[in-house]
């Protein structure tokens, strides 16, 4: 059951609307109490009688009740996408029912893979055995970008192996998560199982370092990736770590053009730019790089922005007034000197006033020491850059702290696995970018 705490001081949700008949509306769309440590341990406390309840099920029961989760979750999929429209900014079109197929998938291993050990013989004598064992109370403490996928990549693999969940989402996107925990209710999850706390980075902390949680799964920035592993050091508790990115996307000469170009609005503009495994260092072979900008240009100029609750849209508002700001502070003034090769898209949303909006932009001319290619901007800010050899490209690509995702476009397939092979990234596509299905692993290497 979700757990409703009272209120110690609050978080208020801002939200830059667009109403639907195009008028803007900066309202307060939610207030949300902050957990604070007696309620953390209240927390843990609770979702420590749910394990005991949920680790004794057998794999086959949790993976029925989670099978329910999965389908109910689909259904409840317009329902869930008008609430991280709301809660994100981000339009209908690409709040789809992504988490959902998780759970799915999960409620598929729940009975195998989950649970299953090996047995080894020792002789004629003797034998060993391994088991695969809950952990205990699992906490998730999620970023603003993809609060219900997140919400649900999270849950779902820790509820298949029998664990307990407290969920704390961003404090800028609390709405999604209240609705998933009553529908894990409904679907069978017991009280207790699956538990949703709300709350900033204090709260975040304290479950961080809270000596009965076994581990913490955080999506979030490297800095708050540092601060976690210190908390969880105190307790030695596991942790998963997904943190930022500044992706290349490598562009060969003999790469099918087209592809190539819907491949980099994907890696850059998706989700207006907000997207930890995004592309955001377009390397091009310097034989089509003009041909290949024409393209990109042309296509991102097509991009339609405004009312992100409109099924039309494409592109919506930024998070909030300070991220808008910064992004457009890295994208604008560290870029020296030129200017962007395609700032039409700004112009649109200049008309749009009060809301978090900044277009795309692509800059062309990055100097190599720039910032731009070194910082994630977490924002609609494509860096191109060019490169003559294939040697060149990989060093270039590698050239980042951030070896999150990375991408290569050719139709030499003997080409495209000899680059992957030397790409220092967790997630490589071949002609592809930010396919993210259930069935492959997602993050660092
Ligand atoms: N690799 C991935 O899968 C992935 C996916 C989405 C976003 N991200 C990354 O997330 C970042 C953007 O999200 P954000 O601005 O919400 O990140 P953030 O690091 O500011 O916050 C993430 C979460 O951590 C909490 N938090 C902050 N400080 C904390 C602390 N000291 N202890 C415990 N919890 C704390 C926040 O309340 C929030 O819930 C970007 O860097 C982006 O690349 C990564």
């Amino acid at each position: 059951m979700p757990k409703v705490y009272p209120a110690t001081s609050e978080v208020r949700s801002r939200r830059a609307l667009l109403s639907r008949e195009g008028k803007v509306a900066l309202q307060v769309i939610c207030k949300v109490p902050v957990a604070d440590e007696g309620f953390v341990d209240y927390a843990v406390e609770i979702a420590r009688e749910g394990f005991k309840v949920w680790s004794r099920m057998s794999g086959n029961e949790r993976g029925r009740i989670l099978a329910n989760a999965g389908k109910m979750l689909l259904d409840a999929h317009p329902e869930l996408a008008r609430l991280e429209v709301l809660d994100t900014g981000k339009p209908l079109s690409e709040s789809g029912g992504v988490g959902a197929d998780s759970v799915q998938f999960f409620s598929g291993l729940a009975s195998t893979v989950c649970v299953s050990g090996s047995y080894i013989p020792l002789g004629s004598k003797a034998f060993g055995y391994t088991r695969r064992e809950p952990l205990g109370v699992c906490v998730g403490i999620g970023a603003w970008n993809y609060p219900n996928q997140i919400a649900l990549w999270k849950s779902a693999p820790a509820l298949a192996c029998g664990n307990s969940v407290i969920l704390k989402p961003s404090e800028l996107t609390p709405l999604t998560a209240l609705r998933i925990a009553e529908i894990y209710s409904e679907a069978g999850v017991p009280p207790g199982v699956f538990n949703v706390v709300h709350g900033d980075h204090t709260t975040g902390s304290l479950l961080a370092g809270h000596k009965g949680v076994r581990k913490v799964s955080l999506t979030g920035s490297v800095p708050t990736g540092k601060k976690i592993m210190e908390r969880a050091a105190t307790t030695l508790k596991t942790i998963s770590l997904e943190l930022g990115g500044k992706s290349p996307m490598i562009v060969f000469n003999d790469a099918n053009i087209d592809n190539a170009v819907r491949g980099a609005m994907m890696a850059n503009f998706y989700c207006q730019g907000e997207v930890c495994s995004n592309g955001t260092r377009l390397l091009v072979q310097e034989s089509i790089k003009d041909d290949f900008m024409h393209r990109f240009c042309e296509l991102t100029n097509r991009i339609r922005i405004g009312d992100p609750m409109k099924e039309s849209t494409q592109f919506g508002a930024l998070i909030t007034e300070n991220h808008m700001k910064k992004v457009a502070f890295l994208a604008i003034s560290l870029q020296v000197p030129g200017l962007p090769s395609c700032p039409r898209p700004q112009r649109r949303c200049n008309s749009i006033r009060n809301g978090f909006f900044l277009g795309p932009v692509i800059f062309e001319k990055c100097t190599k020491d720039s910032r731009l290619l070194k910082e994630e901007i977490f924002g609609p800010v494509a860096c191109v850059q060019t490169f003559k050899t294939e040697e060149e490209a990989i060093e270039m690509a590698n050239g980042t702290d951030f070896g999150l995702a990375a991408a290569v476009f050719t139709n030499d397939i003997q080409r495209a696995h000899r680059v992957v092979d030397q790409l220092d990234a967790g997630t490589c596509w071949i002609n592809e970018y930010n396919l993210s299905p259930p069935e492959l692993p997602f993050g660092e290497k």
